[in-house]
């Protein structure tokens, strides 16, 4: 219920005065329904079939009164003719509400998607690190969307509820006793059927999980299709596949038993209900002809809707798991949050005069863990200069890099860009100033030129040819039949790994960065564009900060600065040529492996 709440409250904070445009709308509706089942009495008495003269319901007799001197045709003109008025007006104003309703169900889910993927966007790093791509991609696909169903179904349980008073109030007027009797019926039966709501968000949850794993399962096995094939997988992926959506299918069928025991059970009742009610308005409460039939109309119509809130509220019940998860990746991006709109505005890129540094700077990626990815990291990056950064698989190169752009925030110690620590004020403007090339880099599904562009949105066709011929990309796009315009697939599927690194490349280059730092950005390069990719960032050197995190040590040859890692910390920093030298150190020790494999 608390869910249920909040759910209201937001949907009022966003909506404002729109929601109660459309709540007006729902009571003028319901009210013309009213009016309209009043004006059956008068009718009825016209044929003659009940006497509906009583002086026991004040509106009616005015009615009959009114109409008391007036032929008998044209009586039945004028009450058919005031109810078809009747009719269209609350046509009109149905469909006016029905258009409303839409505008705030469709405007409170941009909204939430606004704020959830500027959130999501804005986060830090380490939020990633922790969650599951494929549950967030659930939430803001699937889960959203049933959240947008809720908004509907809440809107619809809100203009039955209004109803449901509205018919409650002209039966009070009608006779006290009977409606008592009957709400209190209906209070019982719902207080009863709270075990229904429950249950309802039980499986809610349920299918929640199971729609997260089944969209994680999935995501994680396309990303893998290769292996699945080439190692021959496809059957313990089935294994795992088939009772999932078994699993899915009870679920939705408990959903569905569930939902119609609950309509099952209030139809029996409601029946039990009425029976009941009609013996004691006619043997109890003595009650009249017409008396008696207008509360039947009323409550064979009330009714109804007694059960269809109840249908709401199970509905309801089931998205709130949905709403609230929601509501919780929400939460966790706003306290992951590192950059506000605000930052945005007028972001210059940082013009790094002397280098980047680290000082005592120690790193764990999990705080109660005692393992650390970085410590005691003291090591300066001159501007301008090239830097590598070698050691062993798992030493901390990566880690570090991350530190300097902002991602990883130290545990102790500081980095410093020009003795100032790096805060979240100069994120921005520093990121602006980096380009980044991973191991696994990343291209869009379009075309070349898209790719490229998403850089550098204003770029010459001039330019983009430089900045390929840069990366010794421009012979294979040349040799593509649509060239810059070729669609090169999911992540780049199209392009052989090098294409894919060296097209990247060029794409870092187009930014005409001050830092460029490459983590292992050149493995899947042939000899040949290694070399032609070394040509080009030995060009570059002088121009910008570069930061190689290299295995291949042939690579680092023409580096200013070595820098070699090992178990988290920086055992060796120095020139190539000195660090080979030291033939105990752990330098000379990769290169000799290197050598030996080579060799
Ligand atoms: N997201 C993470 N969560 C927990 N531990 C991590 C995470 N990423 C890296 N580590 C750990 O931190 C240590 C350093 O990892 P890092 O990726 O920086 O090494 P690396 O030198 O770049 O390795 P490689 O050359 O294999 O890429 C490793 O022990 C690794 O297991």
């Amino acid at each position: 219920m608390k869910h249920l709440l909040y759910f209201t409250k937001r949907i009022h904070n966003y909506s404002g005065k729109i929601l109660y445009i459309n709540l007006i709308c729902m009571i003028f509706i319901s009210l013309l329904e009213s009016v309209g089942i009043f004006l059956l009495i008068p009718l009825v008495g016209l044929t003659g079939i009940l006497d509906v003269t009583t002086k026991e319901i004040p509106f009616i007799s005015w009615i009959n009164e009114l109409f008391q001197g007036i032929p008998e045709t044209l009586s039945l003109i004028i009450i058919l003719g005031i109810y078809v008025l009747l009719m269209m007006g609350q046509s009109i104003f149905k469909r006016n509400q029905s258009v409303l309703g839409a505008k705030i169900q469709q405007g409170f889910i941009r909204h939430l998607r606004e704020e959830t993927y500027r959130g999501l966007l804005q986060s830090n790093w380490g939020f990633y690190l922790k969650k599951r791509k494929s549950d967030i991609i659930n939430l803001m696909t699937k889960e959203i969307f049933n959240v947008s169903a809720g908004v509907q179904l809440f809107l619809k349980f809100l203009s039955s509820f209004i109803f449901i008073l509205f018919q409650i109030g002209v039966a009070f007027y009608l006779s006290v006793n009977m409606t008592s009797i009957i709400l209190l019926f209906g209070m019982i039966l719902i207080f009863f059927s709270r075990k229904f709501v429950k249950r309802s968000m039980f499986y809610g949850k349920e299918s929640f999980l199971l729609s997260q794993s089944y969209l994680g399962g999935i995501t994680d096995h396309f990303n893998g299709i290769k292996d699945i094939k080439s190692n021959s997988l496809e059957e313990s992926h089935l294994n795992w596949f088939l009772p999932l959506i078994k699993e899915m299918e009870h679920n939705s069928v408990k959903i569905t038993k569930l939902n119609s025991t609950s309509q099952m059970v209030f139809k029996v009742a409601s029946s039990l209900l009425i029976a009941f009610f009609v013996f004691l308005s006619i043997q109890t409460f003595k009650a009249e002809g017409a008396q008696l039939m207008l509360i039947l109309v009323i409550f064979s119509r009330l009714w109804p809707m007694i059960t269809g809130i109840q249908a709401y509220l199970e509905q309801l019940g089931a998205i709130v798991p949905s709403f609230k998860a929601l509501l919780d990746l929400q939460n966790e991006s706003l306290e992951a949050r590192e950059l506000f709109n605000r930052d945005y505005q007028d972001v210059t890129p940082i013009e790094i005069k002397h280098g980047l540094s680290c000082r005592d700077v120690s790193f764990r990626y999990h705080p109660n863990e005692n393992t650390y990815a970085l410590q005691n990291i003291n090591i300066d990056i001159p501007s301008n200069k090239m830097t590598a950064i070698v050691g062993r698989s798992g030493a901390g190169k990566s880690t570090l890099i991350d530190l300097f752009m902002g991602l990883n925030q130290p545990e102790q110690g500081e980095v410093t860009i020009d003795d100032v620590p790096l805060t979240k004020d100069h994120l921005l403007s520093l990121r602006k100033s980096i380009s980044y090339i991973p191991q696994d880099p990343f291209l869009f599904n379009a075309t070349i030129r898209d790719n490229l562009m998403i850089i550098e949105p204003n770029a010459s066709e001039e330019y983009l040819w430089d900045a390929l011929e840069f990366a010794a990309a421009a012979d294979f796009v040349r040799k593509l039949p649509l060239g810059l315009d070729t669609l090169i697939g999911d992540r780049g599927i199209r392009l052989s790994g090098g294409e894919r690194q060296r097209l990247v490349l060029a794409r870092a280059i187009l930014r005409k960065p001050s830092i460029l730092v490459l983590d292992e950005a050149t493995s899947a390069l042939d000899t040949e564009n290694e070399a032609k990719i070394q040509a080009a960032i030995e060009r570059l050197k002088g121009t910008m900060t570069i930061i190689v995190i290299a295995h291949r040590l042939s690579t680092i040859r023409n580096a200013d600065q070595v820098v070699v890692m090992d178990q988290g910390e920086i055992i060796q920093v120095g020139a190539y040529n000195q660090l080979a030298k030291e033939k105990r150190g752990m330098f000379s020790h990769l290169l000799g492996n290197q050598m030996e494999v080579s060799g």
